[in-house]
């Protein structure tokens, strides 16, 4: 008998409209921090695959950036990722927060989704914001859009009913020895993951069109050795802005702001890496990134 003869193993993709809860989600199902999560909306830009590890398989979830109409190349570019990241998945969560009724975003997801012939599982996010008796209705309203698979409510904050869904997910993946190693995360390059961190810290108390205008890139990452101890990881990363006057806002009176993202990034790096690092950050304008389609490949998109 071979060691992975019930094993499952395959993709899931998250779906759900800007804010749902996604990415909260997908860092719960994983245990650890995976996808940023920020109050603005859209600020997930990248499809990121968590590996969720579990006991008799491997859930590889698929983060998708919250669908929006494209004003911009960059939003035709998240809208394409979606469609990518829908192809082929063995698996959807449609996303829908408990606080907030279905709107047409919901049904136009839905109706994508429907296309992928994947079993559509309807999570409700967020349960820990409403009384059961507006959960009891909100299960409701969803049961009467469609014929879902399962409909989960979850709280991925309060870690409710986050392993039952992924179990539920997990009965649905093909039989398939582990897709990837049993102790990755995700298959996103610590660099990726770095600047993420970076973009995370950067998007704290910034307003409207200034979170789409940050990109961040890790030019470099080298060690350094101390005369005493291990050797510290330099990063040196540039913070992109789409215009000069967008440079001032992320630097602050005597760079005060540029030193707190500095600071707040430094430690979730560390966090993650286990280790001492030091964060070399750069503020550089690249004019209107996000409709030129030399800079957008350039910042990775
Ligand atoms: N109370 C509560 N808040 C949550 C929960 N899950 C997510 N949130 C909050 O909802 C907001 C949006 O969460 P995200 O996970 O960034 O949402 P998203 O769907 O990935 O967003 P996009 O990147 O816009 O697609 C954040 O402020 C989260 O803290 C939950 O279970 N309970």
């Amino acid at each position: 008998m071979s060691e992975f003869e019930d094993f499952r193993a395959g993709f899931v993709s998250v779906v759900g409209r800007p804010n749902a809860g996604k990415s909260t989600l997908l860092n719960a199902m994983v245990g650890t921090k995976i996808a940023i999560t920020a109050d603005q909306p859209e600020t997930t830009r990248r499809v990121i695959r968590g590996i969720v590890q579990l006991e008799a398989g491997q859930l590889i979830v698929v983060d998708t950036p919250g669908l929006h109409r494209p004003r911009t190349l960059l939003g035709e570019r998240l809208n394409d990722m979606v469609g990518e990241a829908l192809s082929d998945v063995d698996a959807v969560a449609l996303c829908m927060p408990a606080d907030e009724p279905t709107g047409p975003g919901d049904r136009f997801l839905l109706d994508l989704v429907k296309k992928t012939g994947a079993p559509i599982l309807a999570v409700i996010t967020k349960m820990d914001k409403v009384t059961k008796d507006a959960l009891a209705e909100r299960i409701i309203e969803i049961s009467q859009m469609h014929e879902f698979a399962e409909i989960v409510p979850v709280s991925a904050v309060a870690g409710e009913q986050v392993g039952l869904l992924a179990s539920l997910l997990l009965e649905r993946m093909p039989l398939s020895p582990p897709l990837y190693p049993r102790d990755s995360v995700t298959d996103e390059t610590e660099e990726d993951r770095i600047a993420e961190l970076i973009r995370e810290a950067a998007l704290v108390g910034v307003r409207e069109e200034l979170p789409h205008s940050i990109a961040v890139v890790v030019d470099e990452m080298e060690e350094r050795p101390r005369r005493e101890g291990e050797p510290v990881l330099a990063i040196h990363a540039s913070l992109y802005v789409e215009r000069e006057s967008q440079k001032g806002i992320i630097i602050g009176r005597g760079g005060a702001r540029l030193k707190r993202v500095g600071r707040s990034s430094r430690e979730s790096i560390e966090a993650m890496l286990g280790r001492q690092v030091y964060l070399n950050l750069f503020v550089k304008v690249a004019k209107d990134w996000q409709r030129d389609p030399k800079l957008l490949g350039r910042l990775g998109f």
